[in-house]
């Protein structure tokens, strides 16, 4: 009878699965399938096979344990460092169009804990997004095709590198992509960025149109390890099509993300959904903790800074433990994607819980600080000092 009702369930799951949202239960079904069949001394799979076939499910999805991995890698509110050591992003995005995202990505690194976040936009978007914040550092210096001649690209061309190059080796992470447009000239100038951070060995979180770009010239991010992108449902399968040319195939959900990241050369990927999964060619990792189910625009800029401090703040953590560690993956990108990830849908959910049908991007961002504080409370650490 129990058989009966798992093989339903499972069976009910694999029809329903038209997305990754069911990989979940999937897993877990088929593991208590499997399970109840070998104490029922069922002889349909033998021993062996059916532990293999647990292993294998278990081998490419894990969930992460979230909430001990932020809690490690979240450093300690030290008086005795300066400014600059807790972190210093850069978002390269905003233009004529879209000025919220790089706002919202780069004032959720702030929140979470950075020291500095920088904005490298368009002329027409600094004013708008310096008028947000002050405390956002907001260069103009991209460009769009309207507002440059042929004649004089490649000498624009040329400054807008020289200004970024100017910070590039200060910064411990570079978002690119929120709110970025696909301006042609544009994605010349960002292409060059992103080579430029790439031979400075910093890390670069690709999200938004910096997807689009990267999706058309995958060169940028390839066997870059330091590279983490951050596709929605729509980018993702983009970047299906352009690598493994196929369609996205949720029944396999795990092993097509862990083939996309081996096919761009082992980069991380956070496949954004109802729940997160991360992969950098070998396992898989989930997130799954409660989100919100409001899915106003915006979240995914949350997510973009949250992972580009996590990210800066697990080298910080490797680096000083020096091998000696309690956490696993010790990859810094899945790391920064796993405490992103969590901390973004913590304070999702949260918001919601206050804010209901009228949840907006900016009243998440106000529960950065008490998610984070509910997981790593600040407390502690001065109470060791
Ligand atoms: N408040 C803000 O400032 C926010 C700004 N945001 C910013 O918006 C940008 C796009 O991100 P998004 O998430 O809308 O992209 P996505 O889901 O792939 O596309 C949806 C559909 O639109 C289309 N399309 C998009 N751009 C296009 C273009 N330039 N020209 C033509 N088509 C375009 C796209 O078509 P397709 O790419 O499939 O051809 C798909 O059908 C990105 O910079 C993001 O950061 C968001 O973060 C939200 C908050
Ligand atoms: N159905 C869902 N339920 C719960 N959380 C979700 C769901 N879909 C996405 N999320 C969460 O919302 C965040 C943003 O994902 P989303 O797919 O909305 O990104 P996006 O489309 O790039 O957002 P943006 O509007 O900023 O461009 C992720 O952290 C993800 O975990
Ligand atoms: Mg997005």
């Amino acid at each position: 009878m129990l058989i009966k009702h798992v093989v339903m369930s499972y069976r009910l799951t694999s029809l329903s699965s038209s997305n990754s949202h069911t990989l979940l239960n999937k897993a877990v079904l088929r593991r208590q399938l499997f399970l109840i069949r070998a104490l029922a001394g069922d002889t349909e799979l033998s021993n062996r096979k059916m532990a293999q076939q647990i292993e294998d499910v278990n081998a490419k999805v894990l969930e992460a344990d979230a909430e001990h991995i932020l809690r490690a890698i979240t450093p300690s509110l030290d008086p005795n460092r300066h400014k600059g050591q807790a972190g210093k992003i850069a978002v390269v995005g905003g233009c004529r169009e879209y000025t919220g995202a790089p706002y919202f990505s780069a004032i959720s690194a702030l929140k979470i804990g950075a020291d500095l976040s920088h904005v490298f936009c368009t002329e027409d978007a600094a004013p708008v997004i310096k008028s947000y914040s002050p405390e956002l550092i907001v260069h103009p210096v991209l460009q769009e095709s309207y507002s440059v001649r042929e004649e004089d690209k490649e000498s624009i061309s040329r400054k807008v590198l020289a200004e970024v190059d100017k910070w590039m080796e200060r910064f411990d992470c570079l978002v690119v992509g929120p709110g970025l447009g696909r301006d042609p000239f544009l994605m010349e100038c960002v292409s060059e960025i992103m080579k430029h951070a790439k031979d400075a060995k910093v890390p670069i979180v690709v999200d938004g149109d910096g997807l689009f770009l990267v999706t058309n010239c995958l060169d940028l991010v390839s066997d870059y390890p330091l590279a983490v992108l951050t596709p929605n449902v729509n980018e993702y399968k983009r970047l299906v099509q352009k690598v493994l040319k196929c369609e996205v195939n949720d029944e396999e959900a795990a092993e097509q993300l862990i083939s996309l990241s081996k096919g761009i050369g082992g980069v991380t990927i956070l496949r954004k959904g109802k729940f997160d999964f991360i992969s950098d060619g070998t396992t898989v990792h989930s997130v799954s903790v409660y989100g919100s189910p409001r899915r106003c625009g915006g979240q995914g800029d949350i997510l973009s800074g949250s992972v580009a401090l996590f990210l800066s703040w697990a080298r910080q953590y490797l680096s000083a433990a020096d091998g000696n560690l309690n956490i696993k993956p010790v990859n810094p990108t899945v790391l920064g994607c796993i405490a992103g990830s969590v901390l973004m849908r913590k304070a999702a959910s949260l918001a919601f819980c206050n804010k209901k049908r009228s949840t907006l991007t900016t009243d998440i961002i106000e529960y950065l600080g008490e998610s984070l504080e509910d997981m790593a409370p600040a407390n502690s650490y001065q109470d060791t000092n």
